[in-house]
């Protein structure tokens, strides 16, 4: 695909010391899930430390618009949540996004949305956006018992729940197959829950129950984003400073995100965690030769990982990663592209199952510069390698996404350079 660049490429060198406080962004997906269940009390919560990200901006944006047309960017979160807000509310709205979004699938989520009364139409390609929600006419008739995959994506399985206390019935759901990026959904539950939502969960039976209640508003302080962490443990894992010392601020021991795992697997890639009154406190210990991971619950650190494993030398095995070709972009296939000027590769080694990253035997030399593909983590995953040698990452802009003061906190331990580019990139 060739495209303009659209922000000059970062390079990044590390200076010396490892010596930082990262204040970092709040999380988006807490931030996003506060943000419907406040409009569904008729915004009468105090949200505090609502994220900066774009995607919970958009979110905010598009609560409060009256337009008819809500275009959520690249936001998945933002799309699914919304269509199920737009629909249960009875408003009327076009649901588009970047040329991306509109090749994330929504099919299982709009099928749901229909079976509890919502009349929705897709306006070019059926499953997925743009799609047209044209009212609600859910009554005591509606079922209240539903299946749904588990399997695709749990963002549909979030949003469901979340407007089922306006249902006359309330909602039971049934989810089949295997359950990806669950902890997300237990994330919704339990913020539901502080909001006074009747809601039982049996993850045996694999059933969701939410009754008829509606949610009571009250003030809610959204938590640092661990998503965010795990790119300074990766700082952290390949700083050549043994005295490299991290703090992150915001951080607690016990998180509603799942991607507080962060602090396992780094330890095996030598990060020791030490929670603080303000977050947690990185420093060096010893590492491991070879990691396996089952990233079924955490797919969004699967590239911090990969990449600080290549650039350690530690064979990383990986399983639970089938959800990331639906992602910002095909992430397996941009890590396959992109590990390989970091003198690595990611090998399949069981079909769309088992995968492997390890070094290569030559290494190439020069600094790399890593294509984005449009997705933050692509950026983000990469920059730590600067603690090891000099890197240029394309379209550094992409970080708005989730963490915009990325490359800020950045500086604190490495020299950024945004330099002009003067020609176009091919991808
Ligand atoms: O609910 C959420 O906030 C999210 C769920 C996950 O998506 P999937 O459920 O599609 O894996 C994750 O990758 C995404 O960044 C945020
Ligand atoms: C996959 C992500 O986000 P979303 O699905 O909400 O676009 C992400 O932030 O890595």
């Amino acid at each position: 695909m060739n495209a303009v660049r659209l922000t000059p490429p970062a390079t990044l060198t590390q200076p010396g010391l490892v010596q930082a406080t990262i204040p970092l962004a709040s999380s988006k997906s807490e931030s996003n899930r506060a943000l419907i269940i406040d409009a569904l009390t008729g915004f009468r919560c105090d949200l505090q430390n609502l994220s900066t990200a774009r995607d919970t901006q958009t979110m905010i944006r598009l609560l409060k618009s009256t337009d008819p047309t809500a275009d959520v960017l690249d936001a998945g979160t933002t799309m699914r949540f919304l269509t199920a807000y737009f629909a249960a509310t009875g408003q009327e709205k076009i649901m588009t996004g970047t040329p991306r979004m509109c090749e994330r699938p929504i099919g299982i989520l709009v099928d749901a949305l229909r079976a509890l009364g919502a009349n929705i139409t897709y306006l070019k390609q059926e499953g997925y956006p743009p799609l047209q929600i044209k009212g609600f006419s859910s009554s005591t008739e509606s079922s209240n018992r539903l299946s749904i995959r588990g399997d695709v994506s749990s963002q549909y399985i979030s949003a469901l729940v979340m407007i089922a206390p306006l249902l006359p019935n309330g909602l039971t759901l049934e989810l089949t197959g295997a359950i990806g990026s669950r902890p997300y959904i237990e994330m919704t539950l339990e913020q539901m829950r502080y909001f006074g939502a009747d809601v039982q969960d049996d993850w045996e039976a694999k059933t969701i129950t939410v009754a008829p209640k509606p949610y009571t508003p009250k003030p809610y302080s959204i938590e640092s984003d661990w998503s965010g962490a795990s790119y300074w443990y990766s700082v952290a894992a390949l700083a050549n400073d043994e005295t490299a010392e991290i703090n992150l601020l915001g951080l607690k021991a016990k998180s509603l995100q799942g991607d507080s795992a962060i602090a396992d697997i780094m330890r095996s890639l030598g990060v020791e965690s030490t929670f603080t009154d303000s977050g947690v406190r990185l420093t060096k210990g010893p590492a491991a030769t070879s990691l396996a991971w089952d990233f079924t619950d955490c797919p969004d650190l699967a590239q911090t990982v990969a990449v600080c494993a290549a650039m350690k030398g530690v064979v990383l095995r990986l399983t639970g990663i089938e959800s990331l070709k639906i992602k910002e972009t095909d992430r397996v296939a941009a890590l396959q592209a992109e590990l390989q000027k970091i003198g690595a590769e990611l090998v399949e080694i069981e079909p769309n199952h088992l995968y492997e990253v390890h070094q290569l035997a030559v290494r190439p030399s020069g600094p790399p510069t890593i294509a984005t593909y449009d997705d933050h983590r692509m950026a983000m995953a990469f920059a730590p390698v600067a603690m090891q040698h000099e890197i240029i990452i394309d379209e550094p802009g992409v970080v708005a996404k989730s963490y915009p003061s990325f490359w800020d906190d950045m500086a604190r331990v490495a020299t950024v350079k945004f330099t002009e580019a003067s020609t176009d990139v091919t991808h």
